[in-house]
């Protein structure tokens, strides 16, 4: 998908939501475990709840390797019941030397060797340039490049000085000349704020995926003051929050119930911004 055809999907929605698929068979609703593959099922009826209000899911995937083989195949199986207009994220935070990232970027990105083709995948940026670039190499697939996060330790690397520049200021800046905002999205947690402002000064046009609203407390009102651009420019997450809304057989209603509020205060957002 292209960036102008994101921008598309977000006015037509008029939501610029990605909802987490971080299923596990601990959290989903009990009666779902007579099924076969209780986790698909859980997504597909997820997906079918929330489809018109989202415009991205991420499917985590740490959720579905911890299953071994089951899990692949639940994680596949969930990628090609995603609609075709949405936007995909296989949050999987890759990046090891060339030809290892290559092969990473088959596994995602190449349907042909493994049943999955998702439109994106995060990948970390440690490893430099040569662990990057190998997901570059696809029409239309994006780096989502671990930028500011949301956690804790955040601060241990990220915020550390490297000369003039904070260490993820440094890969912002480093990074655009590997990819254009074409191709590269910028992870930055939703719990970071006011520093949505100096992201914005050194990626005005790139799009950030931003984890941590609902479950983890962020501010949407204060992400999106420092952080919208022209074409929106933020896919903002939300996984528990959504899709453990509800623990009984209604527990796809109330995950839409929750979408919903947020696709409503985003609506307002985008129509006060003149967005859509
Ligand atoms: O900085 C980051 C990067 C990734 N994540 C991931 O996003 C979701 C958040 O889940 P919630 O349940 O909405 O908290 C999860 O998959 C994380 O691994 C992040 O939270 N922060």
């Amino acid at each position: 998908m292209t960036k102008q055809q994101l921008f598309e999907q977000i006015q037509k929605k008029r939501s610029f939501l990605c909802v987490g698929l971080d299923s596990s068979l601990d959290k989903i609703p009990k009666h779902l475990l007579k099924y076969e593959n209780p986790i698909l099922e859980f997504n597909k009826q997820i997906i079918d709840a929330t489809k018109d209000l989202c415009v991205a899911y991420k499917p985590n995937t740490a959720f579905y390797e911890c299953y071994g083989k089951k899990g692949w195949e639940t994680l596949t199986e969930t990628w090609k019941y995603i609609p075709e207009d949405i936007f995909s994220i296989a949050d999987a935070k890759r990046g090891d030397i060339g030809n290892t990232s290559a092969m990473y970027a088959e596994t995602f990105f190449n349907a042909a060797s493994s049943e999955m083709s998702f439109d994106s995948v995060t990948v970390a940026p440690y490893m430099g340039s040569d662990s990057v670039t190998p997901f570059l190499t696809f029409k239309d697939k994006w780096v989502i490049l671990l930028a500011l996060t949301s956690n804790m330790g955040h601060a241990d690397f990220q915020l550390q000085e490297v000369g003039e520049d904070r260490l993820f200021e440094k890969v912002i800046k480093t990074s655009q000349a590997w990819a254009t905002d074409e191709q590269m999205m910028y992870v930055v947690g939703a719990t970071r704020g006011a520093a949505f402002g100096d992201v914005r000064k050194l990626a005005p046009d790139h799009f950030l995926l931003v984890p941590g609203v609902g479950a983890q407390g962020g501010d949407l009102g204060e992400v999106c003051k420092y952080g919208l651009n022209s074409q929106c420019g933020l896919l903002i997450n939300s996984s528990r929050g959504i899709i453990y809304a509800g623990q009984g057989e209604d527990f796809a209603e109330r995950a839409r119930e929750e979408a919903l509020k947020l696709q409503q205060e985003m609506e307002q957002i985008l129509v006060k911004a003149e967005l859509v």
